[in-house]
């Protein structure tokens, strides 16, 4: 059977004004499985959110193409849900509106859509909050609600850039438990953009290494840990460690060929 989501020869060129052109990836097959949990991981620069946008269909490949379940993507669409950082909330509107938006756009009835939030918001733990402003909330709410509006459209596929990033340790644990247990249920399919190792090893099935300048595919690593995974367990386990310890030196290596190449 055929990957879910296939990437062939993919590459992207920036024009640069007045620097001329650079070549961000180069390259790149990879497969994705249907609901399975992939990271990307690799050195600042090496072109993961270009990767995880064109996927999105809001960049496109000047080399290449990817499909999603035997589809060439030709553009963003409700099936390819984005929880980018810039992708902010609309400030003006309620957690609950924010949640509902997506709904309204695609002219799901107002009842209906109301009815989704509130289980969506329900299921990120923000019940109490449906009437608060994104500035009302602290940034690990906010990106609860980002999260609820991208389940919202119900896609196949969550892309996902840094989505905790910013957040304090405390909260970044809880949502990445949230997202897990979300993942659980539903078994979408996930592409997630991160720097921190040992979140790559908690959350995946498979994680995906790339090298810099330009990105290129440089070590797929299969996660062979027991699910569902508790995060306090994992910490002495054995293998969590040595998966940590294999991905942080193949970062590593992955800088070197960077700066080698
Ligand atoms: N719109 C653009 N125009 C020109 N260059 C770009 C553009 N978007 C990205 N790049 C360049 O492409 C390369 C890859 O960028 P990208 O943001 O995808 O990397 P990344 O791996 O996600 O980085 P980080 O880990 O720091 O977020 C970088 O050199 C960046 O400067």
């Amino acid at each position: 059977m055929s990957d879910f989501i296939q990437i062939q020869g993919l590459s992207k060129r920036f024009e640069v004004p007045g620097r001329g052109a650079h070549l961000a990836l180069d390259g790149i097959d990879m497969g994705v499985r249907e609901g399975e949990f992939v990271s990307l991981l690799g050195p600042s620069g090496c072109g993961k959110s270009t990767l995880l946008y064109m996927v999105g269909g809001f960049v496109k490949p000047s080399q290449g193409q990817i499909l999603v379940d035997g589809r060439a993507v030709q553009g963003p669409a409700p099936e390819r849900g984005p929880v980018f950082q810039e992708f902010a909330l609309f400030p003006w509107k309620t957690v609950l509106h924010n949640v509902m938006y997506g709904l309204r756009v695609q002219k799901v009835p107002a009842a209906q859509a109301r009815e989704r939030a509130e289980v969506l918001l329900e299921m990120v733990g923000l019940s109490d909050y449906a009437g608060f402003y994104p500035r009302q909330l602290s940034g690990g709410m906010r990106q609860r609600v980002a999260i609820a509006r991208t389940l919202a459209y119900q896609p196949r596929i969550l892309l996902m850039d840094e989505p905790f990033g910013a957040l304090d340790a405390h909260t970044r644990t809880n949502l990445q438990n949230e997202l897990l247990g979300i993942w659980e249920r539903d078994r979408k399919t996930v592409l997630f953009v991160t720097h921190g190792v040992d979140e790559a090893v908690y959350l995946s099935d498979r994680v995906f290494v790339l090298s810099g300048s330009p990105g290129r595919l440089h070590r797929i690593v299969d996660i062979d840990l027991p699910r569902p995974r508790i995060r306090a367990e994992l910490l002495t386990n054995l293998r969590y460690q040595q998966y940590v310890l294999e991905l942080e030196n193949m970062l590593d290596h992955a800088r070197h060929v960077r700066s080698a190449a």
